[in-house]
């Protein structure tokens, strides 16, 4: 049996780009709701909790990635990834940020880090993902970042729509996303880079495009469970968050 032919560099990026129209979170209708004004605090709160495990848990999988890369210039673009998250002892990064998110919706910090409210799909979808860049090749590592190809958008969308359609929302909890609209550009623009450089036979090709289809996954698993929990049914699982009883 012959190999399929290599897609060329254009259309491997097609297919990248094809990826995220159908799959990114932004079509989710969780996130429908959180922009356009139609949940209620207790809601938000819970949407803002359990992502903050995800923005935790981003320098953990990115440190375990740096660790694997063979080159100085390579290990350069990836620790300052790290950076942005962890700060730089000066400079908040991205985990401080996110917990000022949290704290300008009135949840208790200490509360937050514990993660004793988390739902358990969060953690496991968020753990799948540490795992993911553990254990694959560093190309399968590199292609699961791209969703951030797909970020600006919906960042802006969300940022705009909870600023215009809530009032216990304002433009400094939401700051954290302001450095992410010119780091996620940066970060793309590497990562799309080194996998088309990389992935010039079809089987690595088709592996670059299924871990973008299980990152896209594992996004989107994560505002289901937010749904089931908090809008409909409603049903929090044992011990998770509940809106009226936060300490
Ligand atoms: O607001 C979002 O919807 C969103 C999405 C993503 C993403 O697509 O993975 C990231 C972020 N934000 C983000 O803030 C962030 O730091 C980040 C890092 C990564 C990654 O995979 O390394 N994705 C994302």
């Amino acid at each position: 049996m012959t190999e399929a032919r290599p897609f060329s560099t254009e259309e491997l990026e097609d297919r990248l780009r094809a990826i995220g129209a159908e799959r990114y979170h932004i079509h989710h209708p969780f996130h429908h709701l959180l922009h356009g004004g139609q949940l209620n605090r207790g809601q938000v709160q819970a949407w803002a909790l359990n992502r903050y495990y995800y923005q935790a848990c981003i320098p953990a999988k990115d440190a375990s990635l740096l660790a694997r890369l063979p080159t100085p210039e390579l290990r350069r673009e990836w620790r300052r990834r790290l950076v942005d998250h962890d700060g730089d002892g000066v400079h908040p990064g991205g985990v401080e940020r996110w917990l000022r998110l949290t704290d300008g919706l009135g949840l208790d910090r200490d509360y937050v880090t514990s993660l004793r409210g988390l739902l358990p799909a969060t953690r496991f979808a968020v753990d799948a993902y540490v795992r993911f860049v553990r254990e694959r090749s560093v190309l399968e590592a590199v292609a699961s970042s791209l969703t951030e190809m797909f970020s600006p958008n919906i960042i802006s969308e969300r940022v705009s729509g909870m600023l215009r359609n809530y009032d216990f929302v304002t433009a400094e909890t939401l700051a954290y996303f302001t450095p992410r609209l010119s780091q996620a550009p940066q970060d793309v623009a590497f990562a799309l880079d080194y996998v088309k450089r990389e992935a010039r036979m079809r089987a690595e090709q088709e592996q670059v495009l299924a871990a973008l289809r299980f990152k896209c996954d594992l996004l989107w698993v994560q505002l289901d469970a937010l749904h089931f929990a908090y809008v409909a049914p409603g049903l929090p699982p044992p011990g998770a968050f509940r809106p009226e009883a936060v300490p």
